[in-house]
């Protein structure tokens, strides 16, 4: 009998909701506060626990770190989003508002129950077998994962600003992507710009569209890709780099719902959901004055903060073999495996540059293996590079990147420079960034 633990400082709604529930076939447990959840034994013994936000002495999230991997849901008489909000952010799976309709509660209940005993399945299944990811091919079995999928879940469908955070490669996109496709928008463009790709001096009208005229060179009127996205959702990846003047234009089309053109008199309606990443700290940049603290409230709505690759534990190799198959597809090889030792390091290894370099290090190895095995020494993992087979042909194409870039920059546009090494304006970026040579700002 799956059991549930109830914290709630009304005798009456306390009575109620243990009625209700065990009229449904629930192990009820209740108990009117924080302080004495914590008496009554181990919180995570639990299948669920429904806590009234407040409550004498310690507020109803306290138990979510209590609770390890059970759902915590918060139940809160103040409807405001705001409180519901910041619970979520805390880690609560679900908010229920008070007065409750005693069937979506139940209905809650149920799911939180269902999606904690399936997630307790298939972190014991994806062991073996490579399953279905719930939310559209992003893997991660670990807690920190399954938080970021609930809360992937409850967001999307909403037409919320969602900020996601996290270091650089950890994902980022695919969430935004996960977050399209789970709304009622999904039909709609999902328009995904890279702020820093884009040169300073550009990024109004590429963003904004801009009249014929505007500016030397604008031959003609274009719209821009906040318009292109309009009826679906506008990922704005790297927000932080946002010149001042694009930073106010884009608040104006979240609070307005109107966009205004590089040099047009009158303004178009737009309707956009907007997703924006970033991996600076923006409260920082508010408070240095690099960032609008409007703009932020207003994006910061829901955030979603993706772990770092070393913080996922068994979730590693478990994305390496997804990503050998994907690699080995992709490059038309026949399957391969890693060698036990490679695993290993695959392990061991802290990968600063987190699922991106994960990816790059195992797509270098396919190329470089006569083998069917993938091994240490092929993946060339900083710590030994001294040994490493692949090492020296990995450097000297890093040097030789360098010094083009180098010489070439002054000369170059970021677009150009792009095509002639050819990559991506975003490969490109990503590159400066983990070769530590940014592009330079232009004044
Ligand atoms: N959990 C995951 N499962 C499968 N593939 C993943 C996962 N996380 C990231 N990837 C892959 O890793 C690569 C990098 O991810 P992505 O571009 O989304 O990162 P990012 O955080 O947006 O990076 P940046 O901030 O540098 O733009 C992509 O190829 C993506 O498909």
């Amino acid at each position: 009998m799956p059991s549930v633990l109830i914290i709630e400082d009304e005798a009456v709604i306390r009575n109620a909701l243990t009625r209700l529930l065990e009229r449904d076939g629930l192990s009820v447990t209740a108990v009117e506060s924080v302080e004495a959840a914590t008496r009554a034994g181990s919180l995570s013994t639990h299948d669920v626990i429904l806590a009234d936000l407040r409550l004498p002495g310690r507020p109803g999230t306290d138990v979510i770190p209590l609770a390890e991997e059970t759902p915590v849901i918060i139940m809160t008489s103040y409807a405001s989003v705001r409180s519901a909000v910041d619970a979520m952010r805390e880690g609560a799976i679900d908010y229920i508002a008070k007065p409750f309709d005693n069937d979506e509660l139940r209905l809650t209940v149920r799911r939180a129950i269902k999606e904690h005993t399936l997630q307790r399945q298939n972190a014991a299944l994806r062991a073996h077998v490579e399953a279905d990811y719930p939310v559209s091919g992003i893997i991660g079995t670990c807690a920190p994962m399954q938080r970021v999928f609930e809360r992937v879940r409850r967001v999307a469908p909403t037409d919320t600003s969602v900020l996601i955070l996290g270091e650089s490669g950890t994902g980022k996109e695919l969430v935004a992507r996960a977050v399209h496709e789970g709304s009622e928008r999904r039909q709609g463009p999902l328009i995904a710009v890279n702020c820093a790709a884009i040169p300073e001096s550009l990024i109004e009208a590429e963003l904004f569209g801009h009249e014929k005229g505007a500016f030397t060179g604008a031959t003609g009127a274009r719209e821009g890709l906040v318009e292109a996205a309009s009826g679906g959702t506008l990922f704005l990846d790297e927000i932080a780099e946002l010149p001042p003047a694009a930073q106010a234009r884009l608040l104006r089309v979240l609070q307005e719902g109107e966009i205004r053109r590089v040099g047009a008199a009158r303004s178009r309606r737009v309707d956009i959901r907007l997703v924006a990443a970033t991996h600076r700290d923006l409260p920082r940049m508010v408070e240095a004055g690099q960032f609008r603290e409007d703009l932020y409230f207003r994006i910061q709505v829901m955030e979603i903060r993706l772990p770092p690759l070393r913080e996922r534990g068994e979730d590693v190799p478990e994305l390496a073999r997804f990503l050998l198959g994907k690699a080995c597809r992709r490059l038309n090889r026949p399957p391969l495996r890693f060698s036990d030792e490679a695993l290993q390091r695959i392990r061991g290894y802290a990968w600063p540059g987190n699922v991106r370099e994960l990816e790059n290090a195992i797509e270098r190895a396919v190329i470089l293996t006569d083998s069917t095995q993938i091994t240490a020494d092929l993946l060339a993992l900083p710590a030994d590079t001294d040994t490493a087979a692949g090492s020296g042909l990995d450097l000297s194409l890093e040097e030789y990147f360098r010094e083009f870039v180098r010489e070439h920059e002054a000369s170059l546009t970021e677009t150009e420079l792009a095509r002639r090494l050819g990559i991506s304006r975003k490969a490109l970026w990503e590159k400066r960034q983990r070769l530590g040579i940014p592009r330079r700002r232009s004044a």
